[in-house]
């Protein structure tokens, strides 16, 4: 049986009075990579802000890791995006510190205490993005693609019900864009479910998967043809 982590019931999508996109009814189960895809400025962002509580829904109903987005309250934001994993296209690294010290200001916020239990939840994040042997560098020392590995692995540290990636290969050149996408796929192999959007088509066509199409002020699934 297949378990939703997220719901959207004819739901609209405003920025300010500005109706971005209406009648929204999209649903994400467990276990699942869907891509998010569409023209720049039909409402991607918006979409996913909308998710993690940044853009109040206020039309329809929705339902994201157990949180109903239309009852939200502000003080119940935090505890939502500790249930999310979320990935952004400019990484969003803290440059004044290590690996290990990004990850652990992460740890320490979300309510951490135990040293001997951080310590191996970072190795095991670390290992699962390729990056373990580099906690000692500071972002800005690594590869843009580096960097996003350390951001996805920032992302699993809460053990995530769902994975938010915007454009999260959107920085990147298409040979690094690749092995991040490699990432991404090995972690919903072992069970992450992913949300993702894109505009990179080449993505799409390399690993093919579920997807919805922001056009029109609308969100409709696409069925992609093989071959
Ligand atoms: N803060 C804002 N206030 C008002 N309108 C906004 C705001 N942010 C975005 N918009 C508008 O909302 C629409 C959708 O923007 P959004 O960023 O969601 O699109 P997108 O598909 O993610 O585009 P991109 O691929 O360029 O990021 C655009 O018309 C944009 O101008």
């Amino acid at each position: 049986m297949s378990t939703p982590v997220l719901q959207l019931k004819d739901a609209a999508i405003y920025q300010r009075e500005n109706l971005i996109l209406s009648n929204v009814n999209v649903e994400v189960n467990k276990g699942d990579f869907v891509y998010l895809i569409g023209k720049t400025g039909t409402g991607k962002s918006s979409f996913m802000k909308t998710l993690y509580g940044d853009i109040p829904l206020v039309e329809g109903t929705g339902s994201i890791v157990d949180f109903d987005l239309r009852t939200l309250k502000e003080k119940q934001i935090p505890e939502l995006r500790r249930k999310l994993g979320i990935v952004f296209q400019d990484f969003k690294l803290l440059n004044d510190r290590t690996v290990k010290g990004n990850l652990l200001f992460v740890l320490k916020a979300t309510g951490w205490k135990d040293e001997k239990a951080m310590q191996s939840k970072i190795d095991d994040v670390l290992d699962k993005v390729g990056m373990k042997t580099k906690d000692f560098k500071y972002p800005y020392q690594l590869s843009g693609g580096e960097q996003q590995r350390i951001a996805i692995a920032r992302a699993l540290l809460n053990d995530p019900e769902l994975i938010l990636a915007d454009e999260p290969t959107g920085n990147l050149d298409p040979q690094t864009s690749v092995e991040v996408m490699e990432v991404l796929q090995d972690i919903n192999k072992n069970g992450n479910t992913i949300l993702m959007a894109t505009h990179d088509y080449a993505l799409l066509l390399k690993y093919p998967s579920k997807t919805l199409k922001c056009d029109g002020n609308k969100v409709f699934e696409v069925v992609q043809r093989k071959g």
